[in-house]
């Protein structure tokens, strides 16, 4: 059983504006009042874990404890198969300190290229997303959602954030990029969850199953 959300407010614990973004258009229809971490002035932890459920929880208990509010976090990231998972959790380092995500999207491009991937099977990977939702007293609850894709060159599109202009979800012809918001998540509180998109979107639908009620 989880634990069920029960207050209005809620801390976004992320300092990623494309993410905060998004998971606002998540809670959206939950009529949560949402407030994000540098709103609050929390500091950035150092995402110190080996998995992506162990970053979201430490950043989400970090902002739960710091805020006195239960706070949800996103742990999220790139594998790309030919890469051996890589850039993984280390996906945001990947951009540098200017969270250059050109230079981030070249560079992956690059490594493919010297591996000699060209064709899209050679170029599969996912997206990951853990969601970590922690109360103050320390309770937490985890999930992760993953999109399966293929990594394209060059970048399309201008919408959604990060790596999004290379990632084709499969089965779409369309990258994140290139989508609304809306097609990116795929998936509202009336749809069942597994019209869900996203990784993000798929890790959110599973966790409102028990931790929200409209
Ligand atoms: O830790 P917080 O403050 O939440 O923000 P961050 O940007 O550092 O976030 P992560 O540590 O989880 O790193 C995730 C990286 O993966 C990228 N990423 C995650 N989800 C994505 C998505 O839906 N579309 C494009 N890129 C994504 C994102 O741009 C980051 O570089
Ligand atoms: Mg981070």
């Amino acid at each position: 059983m989880r634990r069920r959300f029960e207050g209005r407010r809620l801390v976004i614990a992320s300092h990623n504006e494309g993410k905060v973004r998004e998971i606002g258009e998540l809670l959206a229809p939950f009529g949560v009042e949402t407030v994000s971490a540098g709103e609050l002035g929390l500091p950035e932890p150092e995402e110190t874990g080996s998995t992506f459920e162990a970053n979201a929880e430490l950043k989400a208990l970090a902002a739960a404890t710091g805020s006195g509010l239960p706070a949800l976090a996103d742990d999220s990231g790139l594998e790309v198969d030919a890469l051996g998972g890589a850039p993984g959790i280390h996906t945001a380092r990947w951009a540098g300190p200017e969270r250059d995500f050109a230079m981030a999207m070249r560079n992956v491009e690059e490594k493919l290229q010297a591996k000699g991937a060209t064709s899209p099977d050679g170029r599969t990977g996912r997206f990951v997303a853990a969601l970590a939702l922690a109360w103050p007293d320390g309770h937490v609850e985890t999930v992760r959602g993953e999109v399966e894709g293929t990594l394209v060159w060059p970048p399309r599109g201008e919408r959604g954030f990060g790596y999004d202009p290379v990632f084709l979800p499969e089965g779409m012809e369309r990258t994140f990029g290139e989508m609304p918001s809306e097609e990116k998540h795929g998936w509202t509180p009336d749809k069942p969850k597994s019209q869900a998109l996203s990784h993000r979107a798929r890790a959110f639908a599973e966790l409102v199953e028990g931790c929200f009620v409209r």
